[in-house]
């Protein structure tokens, strides 16, 4: 589709033995934002994975112009050493670990605290610094309000905002509430096969 980040054409996903949804088309342009919902094990995760490249389609196209950021419950952070030195791994590829990103989040105090002691939530804040310091285009946030505080939440839906008005593009999957400007929603039921 023309002009669009992020399009998906007539797809449809099957898991094991199951056809989840099929006939699913959607088309997102530059500081386009999509929730995509639906109940517990509808397909929401198997959606954004398909969007990411990481499964493929049962049927149908995707096209994905730029980068893409996935953030979903494995933040892709090192258990075994302190967070600062597993954000230092990414940092060598791109900007992860940024000093203003980890203070905007709150993490400078737990730079030497070894990640699987990390909280949940402070799990969730270290992967939204790791998505920050990709500089990707297209964001794919599965569930990524999970685990985060009231405040923290706010700082999740602010940052996301502040990535679609630079013109990024967003996709969440997630049952929770997401506050942000122009947000779509796609009811996966309507896609259910
Ligand atoms: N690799 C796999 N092989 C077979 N079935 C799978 C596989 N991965 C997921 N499934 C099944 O596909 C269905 C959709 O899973 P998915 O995680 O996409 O749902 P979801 O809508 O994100 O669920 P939730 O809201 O619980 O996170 C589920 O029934 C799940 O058990």
């Amino acid at each position: 589709m023309q002009g669009a980040v992020v399009s998906a054409t007539d797809l449809a996903c099957r898991r094991g033995d199951r056809l989840l949804f099929a006939g699913l088309s959607l088309a997102l342009g530059k500081g386009g934002a999509m929730q995509v919902a639906g109940h517990n094990g509808i397909g929401k995760s198997s959606l954004l994975r398909i969007l990411a490249g990481l499964a493929p389609a049962f049927e149908g196209t995707v096209a994905v112009d730029g980068a893409v950021g996935l953030l979903d419950e494995r933040p892709a952070l090192d258990p075994a050493l302190p967070l600062g030195r597993a954000l230092g791994f990414w940092r060598q590829l791109d900007s992860a670990g940024e000093e203003a990103h980890l203070k905007r989040l709150g993490l400078t105090t737990l730079l030497d605290v070894p990640v699987r002691y990390l909280s949940t939530g402070q799990k969730k804040r270290a992967a939204f610094a790791r998505l920050l310091g990709q500089g990707a285009k297209v964001w794919l946030l599965d569930e990524p309000l999970n685990g985060l505080d009231g405040h923290a939440v706010e700082l999740a839906e602010a940052i996301t905002a502040e990535h679609c008005a630079s013109g990024g593009v967003t996709v969440i999957a997630s049952h929770q509430p997401f506050r942000l400007p122009g947000l779509r929603t796609l009811h996966l039921s309507e896609f259910a096969a």
